[in-house]
């Protein structure tokens, strides 16, 4: 049966719907719906080609219907997609509610004022239900929207692949080349859904601990595709993240011991062979006497199942080498004496002298070397008869003491004064049991706790027993203590809010443990830093606002706020958990079938430094070479840009500054090393030295507040801005922001999107968007401006255009 349209009803329909001020509906179009979906939809598969809202014709919504009454279309794999601003779950949850109310409406002759007016209600009701199990179902996956699974084996493939690197089908200037390809063909038309990044915040908070964002689906007509980039962005210390599953006891029962001093010798060099081979040919027979054998080595190898040096006795000797045998056979090796040390052992000599640092499993030291055996007599001359016995006796192993010294690894060191309450804050997150009673030094070593997530990922955490004041002149546990932290990429202060047993305030705690750790090395001011405030359950009111600080009150004996502080531990930087994780999904135009499903970041690092390179060599001059670079951060998106950058531009020099000096050469060694960057790369320690003079800079800093200033800038200079991608965020200063021509990828996600046009009071001002700027070539970019700045925010077309190539090209593979 042919369902007859009435398009008056589909208009007040749609109106009742915009009504209810609860949609913003964006647009019609595709989308992969779940199982619940199409079970919901009497697990029909519905059609409806790829529509504006205003496109909507009489066609599109018949062939709807016609589904619903089970008669197909020649297409046989069939969706429908009605967005809202939101969440992925709001959104399919809203685009298959409103086909199930479209479908009532339609059949529904009596169709007034009233109806209309439950019908909004109904709606809403309808779209916050499904949306919350639609929530609660992917917090219970934690995080993987089950909506987005595909059968195709293809994408089980590129799948299965997708942790091998398929970074290696990107080639940058081909990467470029595309982007610019699919900007200039846009027509100023980018995509009807481009304001994503509004809703992070809210959508983080609103899913909870599996905090999930559906980025803009975008269509590309030239590519016959679209897609959709699911992103989540950890950005702060308190966002909401899947949660510890289980949790190992590191901790070890035996008796601990953090360093010991030890004598080791090399097993001595055997003796050469002596043996003479006669013949009736020689009168004195000919010398045969192999060489000895080697002494064995004394060495260390790390091993993850030992957990203290206690196993350890004073001294070791390895076996001799042997004897050189008959017919030039060497003599036996000695043995190698094998010393299991746990993972973070340092092996210094009897003078102090570092030997070597035990980090990885399996990795050996050899601390006593053996002798060389000595020469067989056969390498000597034959000459004459007195030769015959002439052999070299073999060298003596080494002999020397050494020191080897336990340095806990652990991502997090929790560290706090006597009784703050860092054991029971370990047991409250892990498994790992350290002593807990209310008098100072209970823990007497290090704990280890290991934190542990769902994605497999675990987080060390040691509980470093209690500092004192004077610890660093040894005082208390002292030293010996003190020395754990070194290895700890992140501390937590933990502080103690218990008036009875407190020493002083919160804030002088802080200030004291600050102070004994510099004093006893200054180093340790570069570790990055939480701090927890515990025991907030005896204080009737949170009344310590310690300034500058973020201070997260916890209470561990009871359970508050320990799951933020889980989070806190995983978000954290120190722990290396990326900022921000993404999938894109690539979908085919006309089926909307699923084509793959590709990992999200490799796509976001690349993709967004193509459009970098794309908007600065239009608003940098042709002419210019030769400039200064300089990249303010020093992560993923410092990395591309710098691989990018140069692959349109030479530069004279690159330079780097970050927060953490350590970041930078590290990212430096990367480009050197993995990438062959032979621009110099010049490490700054000061944001406003590097900028001075400089002709582009880049800002890919995760900051809040401006990392760079208008008043460092020469007139002319380039600024391409990456960070900072909410409405409250800043990297740049309003008098970078006033006096500079402003360009965007997107125009209309910059308004909406970007705190440094939005708190500058820039919305008006910004000039065009990329696909203009690629379509017109070269022309004065910077007009009467002292500066020109792109500001980058990201759009789905960007993604999708860059999955279909890495596609592509693992298709022709
Ligand atoms: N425009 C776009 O299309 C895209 C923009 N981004 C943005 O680019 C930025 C960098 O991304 P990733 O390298 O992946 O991030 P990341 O989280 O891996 O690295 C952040 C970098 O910023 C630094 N940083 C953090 N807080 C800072 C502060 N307060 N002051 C100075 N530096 C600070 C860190 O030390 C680190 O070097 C982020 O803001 C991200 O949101 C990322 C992807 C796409
Ligand atoms: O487009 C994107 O992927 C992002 N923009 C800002 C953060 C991530
Ligand atoms: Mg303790």
């Amino acid at each position: 049966m042919e369902w007859q349209l009435n398009i008056s009803k589909l208009n007040k329909f749609l109106s009742a719907v915009l009504n209810t001020g609860q949609f913003d509906i964006l647009k019609l179009g595709f989308a992969n719906l779940n199982e619940d979906l199409s079970e919901l939809a009497n697990e029909e598969q519905l059609y409806m080609p790829s529509i504006d809202l205003d496109e909507l014709n009489e066609m599109s919504v018949s062939s709807l219907l016609r589904i619903k009454t089970r008669v197909h279309l020649p297409t046989d794999i069939v969706r429908f997609y009605a967005s809202t601003e939101g969440s992925v779950a709001y959104r399919l949850s809203s685009g298959f509610i409103f086909l199930q109310a479209l479908y009532e409406i339609l059949e529904d002759d009596t169709l007034n004022r009233e109806s209309l007016n439950e019908l909004q209600s109904d709606l809403v009701r309808r779209v916050t239900n499904y949306s919350q199990e639609i929530l609660q179902k992917s917090n219970r996956t934690g995080g993987q929207v089950p909506e987005f699974k595909s059968s195709l084996e293809q994408t089980a493939i590129m799948c299965a692949e997708r942790n091998t690197d398929y970074e290696k089908l990107i080639k940058p200037k081909e990467l470029i080349s595309t982007l610019e390809g699919v900007l200039g063909s846009l027509d100023g038309k980018i995509t009807p859904d481009i304001q994503p990044l509004r809703h992070f915040m809210e959508i983080t908070r609103e899913t909870g601990p599996s905090g999930y964002f559906a980025s803009m689906p975008a269509h590309i007509p030239s590519l016959k595709c679209f897609g959709v980039k699911i992103l989540t962005l950890y950005p702060s210390k308190f966002i909401c993240l899947p949660i510890t599953i289980q949790m190992k006891n590191l901790a070890s029962k035996s008796k601990f011991v953090d360093w010991v001093r030890l004598s080791v010798t090399g097993g001595n060099g055997g003796p050469g062979g002596t043996m003479v081979q006669w013949s009736i040919d020689t009168k004195y027979g000919v010398p045969c006497g192999g060489d000895g054998g080697r002494g064995g080595d004394v060495r260390m190898l790390a091993s993850r199942s030992v957990s203290n040096l206690g196993e350890l006795k004073t001294g070791y000797k390895a076996p001799d080498g042997r004897l050189g045998k008959k017919n030039r056979i060497p003599g036996t090796h000695g043995e190698h004496i094998l010393l299991p040390v746990p993972l973070g052992t340092v092996v210094k000599d009897g003078y102090g002298n570092i030997m070597g640092d035990l980090l990885k499993e399996d990795s050996e030291l050899v601390v006593a070397r053996g002798g060389d055996g000595g020469m067989g007599n056969h390498n000597y001359s034959v000459l004459g008869k007195k030769y015959r016995f002439e052999r070299g006796l073999g060298d003596l192993g080494e002999n020397r003491w050494i020191e080897a010294e336990m340095k806990t690894i652990a991502a997090v060191g929790l560290v706090g004064f006597p009784n703050a309450g860092k054991s029971t804050l370990l047991r409250a997150i892990s498994r790992a049991r350290p002593k807990v009673a209310s008098y100072p030094f209970t823990t007497l070593r290090p704990y280890l706790g290991a934190v542990e997530y769902l994605d497999q990922s675990q987080i060390i955490v040691a509980d470093i027993p209690g500092l004192i004041q004077g610890a660093h002149l040894n005082k208390g546990l002292g030293h010996s203590f003190l020395r754990h932290i070194e290895r700890c990429t992140a501390l937590v202060y933990v502080l103690d809010l218990d008036q009875v047993t407190m020493k002083c305030s919160p804030g002088e705690q802080l200030m004291h443990l600050r102070e004994e750790l510099r004093l006893y090395q200054p180093e340790f001011m570069n570790k990055i830093v939480a701090v927890v405030a515990n025991k907030v359950d005896l204080v009737d009111e949170w009344e310590y606002s310690l300034e500058g600080e973020n201070v997260l009150a916890i209470s561990a004996e009871n359970g508050l706020y320990i799951d933020e502080f889980r989070i806190l531990l995983k978000s954290n930087e120190a722990t290396s958990y990326p900022s921000h994780s993404s999938t894109v999904l690539l979908y085919e135009n006309v089926t909307g079938q699923l084509i793959t499903q590709l990992d999200g970041d490799p796509i976001t690092n690349n993709r967004t430094a193509a459009i970098s390179a794309i908007a600065m060599k239009h608003l940098t001059s042709k002419e210019s070479n030769n400039l200064v670079l300089v990249v303010l951060g020093s992560s993923n998106q410092a990395k591309s840009h710098v691989r990018y950058l140069t692959a349109v531009k030479d530069f004279k020099e690159i330079r780097m500054w970050s927060r953490n000096a350590d970041n930078v050469n590290k990212c430096i060694s990367y480009l050197q090393q993995t990438h062959n960057i032979n621009t110099p790369l010049i490490p700054y320690s000061s944001a406003e030295e590097a900028c001075t003079d400089a002709d582009v800079i880049v800002t890919v800093t995760l900051s809040k507040d401006p990392v760079v200033k208008g008043s460092w800038l020469k007139q002319g200079a380039v600024i391409i801005c990456v960070g900072a991608c909410r409405p409250d965020w800043r990297e740049l200063d309003d008098e970078l922001m006033l006096n500079s021509a402003i360009y965007a990828d997107s125009v209309q996600s910059a308004k909406a999107e970007s705190g440094d046009i939005i708190l500058s009071g820039s919305t008006d001002r910004i000039e065009c968007d990329l696909c203009h700027i690629v379509k017109e070539g070269e022309r004065d970019w910077r007009g009467d401006n002292k500066f020109i700045l792109f500001k980058s925010l990201g759009m789905a077309i960007q993604d999708v255009a860059s999955a279909h190539l890495i596609y592509s090209n693992y298709i022709s593979k």
